[in-house]
């Protein structure tokens, strides 16, 4: 017997690489047996050397592309990558009241690896003011802590005291990535305005790590999708991203994507 199918909407920039972007986002869903469904932003002309082109879709394109999945399939759960503009970001936030959408997961994309900026500077406060409050789980990296709370993040306390400061902006699950700490040690912290929750891994020392943030948010999300706690899903993502940087493809001349494969549950 099949089973339940338990569905999840991305709604995030394309990457015509594959490694990150809506492709790092239905690799993993579908590798962790979700149903995945996508609402694309932007396109992007990118490859493991970088980010050729950036093309926004207009707001009613994507208010459609939205409309449609909702309507009909019904999202368990749902992530925002790429938003790129203040429009998109008002209009994400406006679909995701209209859908009365609980379970989403805000990956606050500001840039890629390679510096081609993916938010338009002016639309950092958009995010702030509309994202923030209907993030059930908001999964920045240490740059985007930073940006978002206007504060430098240079020790664990910081990146504690960061946490703290968005769970006060409306986030109810803070999962601050650890990839742009110091040392051979990664952390990655989990805040639920109480507690806070470590999962350490070693650093792989490798240049292969194209798409590591969307794929890890990719997973939680997915995980959520299929009811299980954020506690639980962290835990999956965490293994997910280990073994998919350990096990990279090897392919394109720059920063390689990572393994959607690797990981079996
Ligand atoms: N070299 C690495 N080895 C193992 N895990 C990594 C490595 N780089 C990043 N990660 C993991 O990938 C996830 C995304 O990390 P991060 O690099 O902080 O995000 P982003 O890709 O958004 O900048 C985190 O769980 C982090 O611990
Ligand atoms: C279309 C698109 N969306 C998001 C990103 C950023 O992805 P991330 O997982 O943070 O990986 P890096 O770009 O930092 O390697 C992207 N590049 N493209």
């Amino acid at each position: 017997m099949r089973g339940m199918v338990y569905k999840a909407l991305t709604i995030a920039g394309s990457d015509s690489g594959g490694g990150a972007g809506i492709q790092a986002d239905l690799k993993t869903f579908h590798q962790l047996r979700v149903f995945g469904m996508s609402a694309i932003t932007a396109v992007t002309a990118q490859n493991t050397l970088g980010v050729q082109g950036v093309y926004p879709l207009s707001v009613e394109a994507v208010e459609r592309q939205i409309d449609s999945v909702a309507v009909d399939l019904s999202p368990h759960a749902v992530k925002t990558g790429m938003l790129f503009s203040q429009e998109m970001i008002e209009l994400v936030a406006h679909k995701i009241k209209q859908y009365k959408w609980m379970s989403v997961v805000v990956d606050p994309v500001m840039i890629a690896k390679g510096g081609a900026p993916l938010l338009k500077q002016e639309a950092v406060e958009a995010l702030q003011r509309h994202m923030l409050p209907l993030a059930y789980v908001l999964t920045p990296n240490i740059p985007e802590a930073e940006v978002l709370t206007n504060m430098r993040i240079e020790t664990l306390e910081q990146r504690k005291e960061a946490a703290k400061k968005l769970h006060d902006m409306g986030v109810r699950y803070v999962v601050m990535k650890g990839g742009h700490g110091e040392g051979n040690e990664l952390v990655d912290i989990l805040y639920d305005g109480e507690q806070f929750y470590e999962w350490k891994s070693k650093r792989i020392d490798t240049k292969h790590t194209h798409g590591t943030g969307c794929t890890f948010a990719a997973a939680i999300t997915a995980q959520l999708a299929k009811g299980k706690t954020i506690y639980e899903a962290v835990d999956v993502a965490k293994r997910f991203i280990q073994v998919a940087v350990e096990q990279t493809l090897q392919i394109g001349s720059g920063h390689g994507p990572t393994n959607h494969w690797a990981f079996h549950e």
